[in-house]
């Protein structure tokens, strides 16, 4: 076990809290600080404000090395060490705001036994460099500077963290890469130091280039839609090359998220802001947006027109596992609906309530897919939650106006469907919607 460094992680959100449980875990003594008083009186009655499985019982089991406050000017004058893991959404022009960022900063003032300062928050190259002169010209010169993305994903993302494919370490000298690699002793997986900008930008690279081969395989079911053929196969099959890689080959509703949707936009914003156009990119981003739209267009074709019909849509987070409707497909695809004149019933096992939200606040929301599908024109599917699996669909198809259903994740089987009653649309075949 590493030896127990004092760490102030600042965001208590889906990063900080499952980097504070790892690292308590990892014998650290770590204190999260939030701005947000309501999360930390929660975290402090032992409850847990994101689902994430494992996280609640890892910050249980090690509760006596984990503090929670909101007090960011004491916990940076007893850190060793600070983890930035605020948000970083977009602005108005697409860059990333680090707004927040600096706010931590701003508190790490006569910090006096800070040896280093950590971004493990998605931010452009260049904020390493920034963040560097701003701690110089706090007096703080002799304390470190560091990037150290992360790259776990949402629902796995305590075991992606103790498990990782690599722990990327950005750092100017190697005593802050050191720190950084020693924080980590006991997680299984290899360290990789570059320089900062380098760090910044393996981060937006690695989503950017997860984006397209998403992308790619939108196209490719686009065009067996159009041309023939069963997406599903040729994905898979093409997967099977070793050099490309079975991940991130599934064709659907386009990505979401908190993650794919921004540091895209983030990427190519920063590739144009100097002066170079990321072609491909900007490919990848407008394929992902044209992707959400496409359901819509298949059931009103279906359905000779939306105006009057009731569409039932199973699932609303991004993806399944997780309760986060950050970038939801979901979201654009409701819009579309209810813009085309369709009642909408929704189900979702995990999504939290909404219901004050656009579009949200137009539809209704149902405790179960079958009560969900009642009545209903169609069904869509937007999020292959597993509990889909376990739907009595037979029952289902008599429970509806109409057995139709448009399968946005390629979820379900398609024999099955069919043997249920349904007619069963699916992305990436070639099978016509029958008039
Ligand atoms: N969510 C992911 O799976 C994921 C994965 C990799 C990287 N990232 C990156 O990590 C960063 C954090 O993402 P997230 O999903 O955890 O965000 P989040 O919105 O879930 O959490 C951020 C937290 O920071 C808090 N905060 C804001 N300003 C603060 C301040 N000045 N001091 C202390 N706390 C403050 C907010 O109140 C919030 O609780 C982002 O840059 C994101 O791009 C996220
Ligand atoms: O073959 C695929 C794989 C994913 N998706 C969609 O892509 C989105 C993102 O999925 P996923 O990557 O599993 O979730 P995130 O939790 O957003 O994680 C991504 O974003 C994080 C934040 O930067 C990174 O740390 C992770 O490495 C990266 O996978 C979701 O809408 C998925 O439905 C597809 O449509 N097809």
């Amino acid at each position: 076990m590493a030896q127990g460094r004092r760490i102030a992680i600042y965001g208590a959100g889906y990063i900080g809290l499952v980097t504070g449980a790892c690292f308590a875990s990892l014998g650290h003594h770590v204190t999260v600080v939030d701005i947000q008083q309501e999360r930390i009186d929660m975290l402090n009655a032992g409850r847990v404000p994101i689902y994430e499985p494992g996280l609640a019982e890892l910050l249980r089991d090690h509760g006596d090395r984990l503090t929670f406050t909101v007090d960011g000017r004491t916990a940076a004058a007893r850190a060793e060490v600070v983890y930035v893991c605020v948000d970083t959404p977009p602005t108005v022009s697409g860059d990333a705001d680090l707004s927040r960022v600096w706010n931590v900063v701003r508190v790490l003032e006569g910090a006096e036994r800070l040896q280093a300062v950590v971004t493990k928050s998605t931010v452009p190259v260049g904020t390493g460099a920034r963040i560097r002169a701003a701690l110089d010209g706090m007096g703080l010169v002799a304390v470190g500077y560091g990037s150290n993305p992360e790259f776990t994903a949402e629902g796995r993302a305590v075991g992606d963290f103790m498990n990782p494919d690599r722990v990327v370490v950005g750092a100017a000298d190697d005593a802050t890469a050191r720190l950084i690699a020693e924080i980590h002793q006991g997680v299984n997986g290899p360290v990789v130091v570059m320089d900062v900008e380098s760090a910044e930008l393996t981060k937006l690279a690695a989503n950017a280039l997860l984006a397209t081969k998403i992308s790619f395989a939108n196209e490719i079911a686009n065009l067996a839609e159009a041309v023939g053929g069963d997406a599903a196969s040729v994905l898979q099959a093409v997967g099977m090359d070793h050099r490309l890689g079975a991940h991130f080959l599934n064709p659907g509703l386009g990505y979401g998220g908190s993650c794919f949707p921004k540091d895209t936009t983030a990427l190519k914003t920063l590739a144009g802001s100097a002066g170079y156009h990321f072609q491909l990119l900007a490919a990848v981003i407008e394929v992902n947006s044209l992707q959400q739209r496409r359901p819509v267009i298949r059931l009103k074709e279906a359905l000779d027109g939306l105006s009057g019909r009731t569409v039932a849509v199973l699932g609303m987070t991004f993806k399944p596992g997780t309760d986060d409707m950050r970038e939801a497909p979901s979201r654009v695809i409701v819009g579309r609906l209810l813009a085309e004149g369709a009642t909408v019933r929704c189900w979702d096992p995990l999504a939290p309530d909404v219901s004050g939200a656009e579009p949200w606040s137009a539809t209704t929301r149902h405790h179960s897919p079958i009560e969900a599908l009642q009545g209903a024109d169609a069904a869509l599917v937007a999020t292959e939650w597993p509990a889909l699996q376990q739907v009595p669909w037979q029952e289902a198809a008599a429970a509806m106006a109409r057995p139709l259903l448009f399968d946005g994740r390629n979820a379900l089987d398609p024999a099955e469907m069919t043997a249920a009653g349904f007619t069963y649309l699916s992305v990436g075949r070639a099978d016509l919607p029958p008039r």
